[in-house]
C-alpha cells in the first residue's frame, strides 16, 4: 500500500519522519551498525537489519577484482537490507582516499599531502568527481573521505593523509567535498548533507578533532591544546566541510586534553550538531568505541553507552555486530540511552540515505564500470602529479640551473629503490591497507616515465643501488636518483627518526658523487635530507604521487613547469620538531610555501 517515506515526491523531512513513525527499536538500531563485508550476508543484513557496510583497508570480495564483481557482492547485501519488513537501503561505505584505492585498476591519485602542494582547489574538485565515478565504478556509494586534519608533526604516520599543517589550505581543499558529493545548490541550508545523485559519493569528514595535533604525531594519542588553538588551527576545515554540505563526519580515535573524542559529548554533539548545526550522520572510526577503554574493549557495555551518548551516530562495529546490538538494546530498555538519541542517530542517518536518492536507486549496475581507471582520470591524476612536484634545489653556484634535464644526452642513469616500483610510489592504503612494494596494480613508474619521455637516441640505463666500480666504468651525462620512504598507514607509519629507506643515502652518495644528480624524494612527509643537499645537483619532493608517474617526467624534461609549493615546512633535523610555519622559533631547511619556479620550455 502507499507509504509516504517511499514517494520521494514528499519533502525528505516528511519521508523521514513517516518511516520513523513506523520503526521497531532493532530496526532502528539496526540502522547504526555498520559491519564489515567479511561478516556480512544477504541473510545478516535481514536478520538485524544492518543499515551499512564497509570495506576495511585492503578487503576485497577476491583478488583484481572486476567491477561486476564488486556491483555483484554490493547488491547482493543490497538485497538482504531491501528484503526487511521496511525494505530500508544499505550504504557501502570504503576508503577511497586517493582514487579508490583498494580496487585493482583504479587510478589512484597522489595522496592529500601532496595535493596540499598544488594549492589548487579546482583540480582537487575534478579528483573528487573522478574518484566519484570510479567508487559507483564497484556499486559502491560512500567513501570515508577527505581526512582533512592538519597535521602538526610529520612524525604522525598519517601526515600524509594531511594536506598541509596549515588550516587554511586544508580548508581551501575540501573542495573535493564538491567534487564528490556535487555542488550544492545555491538556497542550500548550511549543515544539511547533499548527495546529488547516481554519479556521486557521500563523503566524510575526518577525523573529528584534532587528529593531526597529537602528542609528538603519536597516532591515536593525546591532543593538548587550549581552546583557542583547537578553534584556530583544527576546527576550521569542519566549518567549510559542514558549508559544503558534508553528509557525514567520522570521529578521532585521539583524545583531547585527555578526553576521548568518541566519549567526546562537548565537541560531537555540543559543537559539531548543536553548534555548528551539521545534520548529516556521525560515524565512528574501526573499532573507536572499544577504545574509549584501556585495554580497548575492557567493557563493552560503557563503550556502546559512552559512545552513542557523546552523538555517535554510526558504529564502525566491525565484526561483533550482536554484542552492540545486544548491549545498545538493553542500554534503551534501562533508559540509560535516551530512545531521543536513538531517534536523533536514526533521523540523521535516513536523511542521508533519503537525500542521495538511495531508495529511488537502492542496486547498482555496470553502467559506471567503464569509469575505473579510464584513460581521462589517469590524466587528470597526472595533471595532478605535475602540480604536486616541489623543487627545492636547482643548481650549484655560480653554474646555471640543472633542471630542466635535456631529453637529448649521451646517457641516463636511472637509480634508486622507488625509481622502479609503483608500489612505494602509492604508498600506504593502496590495494593492500599499509599498500605494498612492487606491481600492486596498473600505472606508469617513474623510470618507465623517463623512459617514454627521452629522446628515442638517448640510452637509460637502470640500477637500483650501483657500487662504486659500476660508477667507474660507466660513463653517464647525468643521473636521476628516486629515493625515499617504504609504504605505511596509521600507527605503523610513525616514526621518531623520519630517514629515507636503506640504501638510499647511500645512493645518492655513490652515484651523486660520481655524476651530476637530481634527486627525486618519495616520501609522505619531509624526511631527512640536509646531509646529502651538498652533494646533488638538485632535489624535488614527489610525495606519493600514485599511479601515474608520467606526471614527474613531464617536469623533469620540461614539458611543464615547477609550481608546486611546501605544504609543510620542511625540517633541518628531527629534533626541532614539531616545528610549523607561524611558530616562534622557526629554522626550516625549507620554509612551508618555498617552491623554486621554472617556466615550462
Ligand atoms: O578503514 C576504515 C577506517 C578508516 O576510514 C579510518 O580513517 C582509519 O582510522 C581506520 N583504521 C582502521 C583500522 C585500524 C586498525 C586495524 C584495522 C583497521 C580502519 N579505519
Amino acid at each position: 500500500e502507499y507509504m509516504k517515506y517511499k514517494d520521494p515526491k514528499q519533502p525528505i523531512n516528511t519521508r523521514i519522519k513517516d518511516l520513523i513513525g513506523r520503526m521497531t527499536l532493532a530496526e532502528k538500531i539496526g540502522q547504526m551498525t555498520q559491519i564489515e563485508r567479511q561478516v556480512a550476508s544477504a541473510d545478516v543484513m535481514k536478520k538485524y537489519f544492518i543499515g551499512s557496510i564497509l570495506s576495511g583497508g585492503g578487503s576485497v570480495p577476491a583478488p583484481q577484482a572486476s567491477p561486476s564483481i564488486w556491483v555483484s557482492m554490493v547488491n547482493e547485501f543490497q538485497k538482504g537490507a531491501l528484503s526487511t519488513r521496511l525494505g530500508i537501503p544499505m550504504i557501502y561505505g570504503i576508503d577511497a582516499v586517493h582514487g579508490n584505492n583498494n580496487v585493482y585498476n583504479a587510478t589512484l591519485f597522489p595522496h592529500n599531502v601532496g595535493l596540499g602542494a598544488t594549492r589548487d582547489p579546482d583540480l582537487i574538485k575534478r579528483i573528487g568527481e573522478a574518484t566519484a565515478l570510479e567508487v559507483r565504478a564497484t556499486g559502491i556509494q560512500y567513501t570515508f573521505a577527505p581526512c582533512i586534519a592538519v597535521c602538526r608533526d610529520p612524525r604522525w604516520g598519517r601526515c600524509y593523509e594531511s594536506y598541509s599543517e596549515d588550516h587554511t589550505v586544508v580548508q581551501q581543499m575540501t573542495d573535493i567535498i564538491l567534487g564528490l558529493q556535487g555542488e550544492i545548490p545555491v538556497n542550500h541550508t548550511k549543515g544539511v548533507p547533499y548527495v546529488a545523485g547516481k554519479d556521486k559519493v557521500a563523503a566524510c569528514a575526518k577525523h573529528f578533532v584534532g587528529d593531526g595535533g597529537t602528542h609528538n604525531g603519536i597516532n591515536e594519542n593525546n591532543t593538548i591544546i587550549d581552546e583557542h588553538g583547537l578553534l584556530s588551527i583544527h576546527m576550521p576545515p569542519y566549518y567549510d566541510s559542514i558549508i559544503k554540505g558534508v553528509a557525514t563526519i567520522m570521529v578521532s580515535y585521539s583524545s583531547l586534553n585527555g578526553v576521548k573524542m568518541h566519549a567526546n559529548h562537548d565537541l560531537v554533539t555540543g559543537y559539531l550538531k548543536s553548534k555548528l548545526h551539521f545534520r548529516g550522520f556521525v560515524i565512528s572510526d574501526w573499532l573507536g568505541i572499544d577504545r574509549i577503554t584501556s585495554p580497548p574493549g575492557e567493557n563493552y557495555t560503557y563503550s556502546v553507552q559512552a559512545g552513542i551518548n557523546a552523538g555517535i551516530d554510526m558504529v564502525m562495529v566491525p565484526y561483533n555486530y550482536t554484542d552492540y546490538i545486544d548491549d545498545l538494546t538493553s542500554l534503551v530498555h534501562k533508559g540509560i540511552v535516551n530512545m531521543n538519541r536513538i531517534d536523533d542517530a536514526v533521523r540523521r542517518i535516513l536523511r542521508v540515505k533519503f537525500t542521495m536518492g538511495l531508495f529511488e536507486n537502492p542496486l547498482a549496475d555496470l553502467s559506471f564500470a567503464d569509469q575505473l581507471g579510464k584513460k581521462e582520470h589517469r590524466e587528470l591524476a597526472r595533471e595532478a602529479v605535475r602540480k604536486s612536484l616541489v623543487l627545492l634545489k636547482n643548481g650549484n653556484p655560480p653554474n646555471q640551473q640543472f633542471l630542466p634535464l635535456p631529453k637529448k644526452a649521451r646517457r641516463i642513469l636511472v637509480a634508486g629503490s622507488h625509481a622502479s616500483n609503483l608500489g612505494y610510489q602509492c604508498g600506504g592504503w593502496s590495494i593492500q591497507w599499509m599498500g605494498s612494494s612492487g606491481d600492486i596494480t596498473t600505472g606508469t613508474t617513474i623510470l618507465d616515465a623517463i623512459k617514454s619521455t627521452v629522446a628515442d637516441s638517448t640510452p637509460v640505463v637502470y640500477s637500483e643501488n650501483p657500487d662504486e666500480s659500476f660508477m667507474k666504468h660507466n660513463d653517464f651525462s647525468f643521473a636521476i636518483v628516486v629515493v625515499g620512504e617504504p609504504p605505511y598507514s596509521e600507527t605503523v607509519g610513525d616514526s621518531t627518526d623520519l630517514t629515507i629507506l636503506d640504501p638510499g643515502p647511500d645512493t645518492i652518495r655513490t652515484v651523486c658523487s660520481a655524476v651530476k644528480c637530481v634527486v627525486v624524494i618519495v616520501s609522505g612527509r619531509p624526511v631527512v635530507i640536509e646531509p646529502y643537499v651538498p652533494l646533488m645537483e638538485a632535489l624535488v619532493a614527489a610525495w606519493l604521487p600514485g599511479t601515474e608517474g608520467q606526471g614527474v617526467a613531464d617536469v623533469l624534461f620540461g614539458d611543464y613547469g615547477f609550481t608546486g609549493k611546501l605544504p609543510r615546512t620542511w625540517f633541518k633535523s628531527v629534533d626541532q620538531l614539531p616545528m610549523n610555519v607561524g611558530d616562534p622559533h622557526y629554522d626550516p631547511l625549507y620554509p612551508f610555501g618555498f617552491g623554486l619556479a621554472i617556466n615550462s620550455s
